[in-house]
């Protein structure tokens, strides 16, 4: 049975559904029954989570209507055939209009599949604004990407951009979706579009020659038809994931730590933090803190632990889970603090950075920047305001500016104490753009 079943809540950010995912047979049988049946016959929406394959987060990336969410749809409903996962029609994914109305969406759907080798969880975003956020805050971590690309377009600004970001955040492999094939006649404009793809990845700092491209259109597959451009590209393509984009190695051995994504409030249960967890591995009933935002963190104990929708003993690095909190209130915790170890990490105000400053072209700045400038910085999933200055004994530094396409190492202070450490990636943002991304070099407060 599902720990957080049947939950409908609003919080403050989003408003979010809990969904169970019991199968009454499940529920008739008992968590020992159901592995029997399980065995027996091949029922995908397990109570438990079964943690019998290597788990790998990707997504869909790309221009606007280029067909991220179409692709998305036809996968599940192709691995749903395989008894692979359930198929997520369309609009499920996308705008879904009736939860829509009714306040109950996230920006995000993670969206859950199988293959053979693998268990992925897939993230698609409702709209450009929705990724650029989700891929900055980590909301969207992904080990791998797919990105899309209509063969009727072409690459467009936003191909690029989600690139930039997805090495930015660092993506390291990725694999390229020519969609749309089914309204291209000319041969030769397909293969255009696949070398400029390649070119373009080399560009970003991909491995452009040896990255695996299919071209193929994701509503033929849908539709059932043309199963040489649908259908089979489709396997064609998770096929190509499955070897190309390396199993992440998690890191269990260190102390756990996950950055908060979302809260809610389960009426009778209590606080639920949710979010990726980026190390460790927690058991249930073990003891944690919730740090940042305040300089003291606060002490609990996590008394039950949901992980892809599933109760489960523990959570792992790499999982995205639901930690369940005992004596917390909803308004005890907020986004971008973090659930550690007791005693493992510990909050910062002050930091030295190096950081690069994107240029007009890569969507920055088209102006230079003075010291005190105020921009926000995304850490993990914390947005928080802070002031970059320039360290201490700077020549010149009354007048001296930042130009885009600069690297500097400045002084950065945080507003509210933050969960730092040496070596933590982050970017910045001004007015709805990222205009620099940056690294923890040195703690300084
Ligand atoms: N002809 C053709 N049309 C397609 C194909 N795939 C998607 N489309 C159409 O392209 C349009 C956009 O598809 P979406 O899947 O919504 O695109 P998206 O990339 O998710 O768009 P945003 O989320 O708005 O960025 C829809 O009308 C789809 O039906 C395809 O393979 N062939
Ligand atoms: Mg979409």
């Amino acid at each position: 049975m599902s720990a957080f079943a049947h939950v409908v809540v609003r919080t403050g950010r989003t408003a979010f559904r809990l969904q169970p995912t019991v199968n009454p047979l499940q529920t008739a049988l008992g968590p020992s029954g159901t592995r029997r049946v399980l065995g027996a016959v091949r029922t995908y929406a397990a109570a438990v989570f079964q943690r019998d394959k290597p788990h790998v987060n990707i997504g869909t990336i790309g221009h606007v209507d280029h067909g991220k969410t179409t692709l998305t749809a036809a996968i599940t409903k192709r691995q749903a055939e395989k008894g692979f996962g359930n198929y997520l029609e369309y609009a499920k994914i996308d705008k879904a209009p009736e939860e829509r109305k009714r306040g109950i969406t996230i920006s995000t759907a993670h969206i859950e599949y199988e293959t053979e080798n693998r268990h992925y969880s897939h993230v698609d975003c409702p709209g450009h604004a929705d990724y650029i956020k989700n891929m900055i805050t980590g909301a969207a971590s992904m080990d791998g990407a797919i990105i899309v690309v209509a063969a009727t377009d072409g690459q467009m600004p936003q191909t690029r951009e989600h690139l930039l970001l997805a090495r930015q955040v660092g993506v390291k492999k990725l694999v390229v979706f020519v969609n749309k094939v089914d309204t291209i006649e000319d041969k030769e404009m397909l293969e255009l579009v696949e070398m400029e793809m390649r070119e373009l990845l080399n560009s970003y700092g991909f491995e452009g020659d040896e990255t695996p491209v299919v071209l193929g259109s994701a509503l033929c597959a849908l539709e059932n038809k043309q199963p040489d451009v649908g259908t089979e590209k489709i396997d064609e393509l998770l096929n190509a994931i499955d070897t190309w984009i390396p199993t992440p190695s998690r890191e269990l051995d260190k102390p756990f730590l996950m950055s908060v994504e979302e809260i809610f409030a389960i009426a009778g249960r209590g606080t639920v933090v949710s979010g990726r967890v980026e190390r460790g591995v927690l058991k249930r009933d073990a003891e944690v803190e919730i740090l940042g935002k305040q300089s003291t963190p606060i002490k609990t104990k996590v008394t039950d632990i949901e992980t892809f929708k599933k109760s489960c003993e523990e959570s792992r690095a790499g999982d995205n889970s639901g930690l369940l909190l005992r004596g917390i209130k909803r308004s005890d915790v907020r986004r971008g603090m973090v659930v550690a170890k007791p005693g493992t990490t510990r909050v910062h105000k002050k930091f030295l950075t190096s950081l690069y400053v994107l240029t007009k072209e890569e969507g920055g700045r088209h102006t230079p920047f003075h010291e005190n400038y105020r921009p926000q910085l995304y850490l993990r999933t914390a947005d928080e305001p802070c002031t970059l200055t320039w360290p201490e004994g700077t020549e010149d530094a009354d007048g001296k500016v930042v130009m885009p396409g600069d690297n500097v190492e400045m002084v950065c202070e945080t507003f509210h104490p933050t969960v730092l450490e040496e070596g933590l990636r982050f970017n910045v943002r001004e007015g709805g753009r990222t205009v620099a991304t940056g690294l923890v070099t040195r703690i300084l407060e």
